[in-house]
């Protein structure tokens, strides 16, 4: 059975991409997309996932391996896979005298079965916006007229590279509620993102690249279900971290203490017990499951070369 009449819409095994110079910025990357699925692609700066998402849009040739959307060649066959695809880029680069609804109206008409310009404005949220020269609109505005560009012609598959970079949170808000309505109505999406938030929110499943390499593949719980949980908290001065019930595997570094545990429940409640019954408050008390950004920091750290390649880690900040 090929991709086509399969539920794979995206199917890269091997992927390489080496630039002038020689440097290769994508290293036998391998992962496979299903039909309407959301599907995240992560790194650290300069991990490779922009390198990686113009291969699969067809804007470059891999230099090795092998890329299939709808089982065709995006860069060979781009006539026939481009008008199924919307493709939203980190830089739009669209003339900033024109306005809103002039440059949707420009894109529409050399996009085949474009859905009206006021439609497609109204789904962005610019709809009250569209006499405003392109150059006036704040950054998150661009932001929303580049997907709003994207979504012109209907797209099967949506690629979105770092969607909501420079969006108030409510715009982010209502990015992500767009994107999960585009998958209610069956739009694959493959998306990068610097939010790791943003991942946990959309991503049925993800992939952590690290410089080139696919680190981790799977769903956010698969992500971060592998790692153990957290607990913070204070002492108060005169209780030694040693009274501590001896259960508890906790770390300390004078009266603040930190437990890892794969039984937070029970843990917590052992914990919390034992607070009750000596009468000891435990200041700035935190539980929380592990996060996707501890899995990711975890991949970066551990992987982190010698020569110091790895750039500030995306996320953290
Ligand atoms: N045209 C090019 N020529 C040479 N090297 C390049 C070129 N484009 C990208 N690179 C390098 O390839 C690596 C991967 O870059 P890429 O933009 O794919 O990473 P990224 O994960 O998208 O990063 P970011 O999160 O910063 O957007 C980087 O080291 C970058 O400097």
């Amino acid at each position: 059975m090929t991709d086509s009449d399969h539920r794979t819409v995206i199917r890269a095994e091997g992927l390489r991409r080496g630039y002038a110079g020689g440097f290769e910025a994508v290293r036998g990357v391998s992962f496979s997309v299903e039909r309407g699925e959301v599907f995240a692609l992560l790194g650290t700066n300069g991990a490779g996932k922009t390198s990686t998402v113009e291969l699969l849009e067809g804007l470059a040739a891999p230099s090795g391996g092998q890329v299939r959307v709808f089982g065709l060649d995006p860069y060979r066959q781009r006539a026939r896979v481009r008008p199924r695809t919307g493709v939203m880029l980190q830089e739009g680069g669209f003339p900033s005298d024109l306005s809103v609804a002039e440059t949707v109206g420009m894109w529409g008409g050399v996009t085949s079965g474009a859905r009206p310009a006021a439609e497609v404005l109204e789904l962005v949220g610019l709809a009250a916006r569209s006499s405003v020269r392109v150059k006036q609109l704040s950054g998150g505005e661009r932001r929303r007229l580049d997907l709003a560009l994207a979504l012109l012609g209907r797209p099967e598959v949506l690629f979105l590279d770092e969607p909501t970079t420079g969006m108030d949170p409510e715009g982010r808000r209502d990015t992500w509620a767009l994107v999960r309505e585009l998958r209610a109505q069956g739009t694959t999406v493959l998306l990068t993102t610097h939010y790791l938030e943003e991942a946990e929110e959309l991503a049925d499943r993800l992939a952590i690249l690290h410089e080139g390499e696919l680190v981790l593949t799977g769903t956010p719980a698969e992500v971060t279900g592998a790692r153990p949980a957290r607990i913070r908290f204070t002492l108060p001065q005169g209780v030694p971290a040693a009274r501590l019930p001896l259960a508890l595997c906790a770390a300390a570094e004078g009266q603040r203490v930190e437990i890892r545990t794969e039984r937070l429940q029970a843990d917590l409640g052992t914990l919390l017990r034992w607070a009750g019954e000596s009468g000891i408050e435990l200041a700035g008390l935190d539980a929380r499951a592990a996060s996707l950004e501890e899995a990711f920091l975890e991949i970066a750290e551990n992987r982190r070369g010698p020569a110091g390649r790895t750039g500030p880690m995306a996320g953290a900040r």
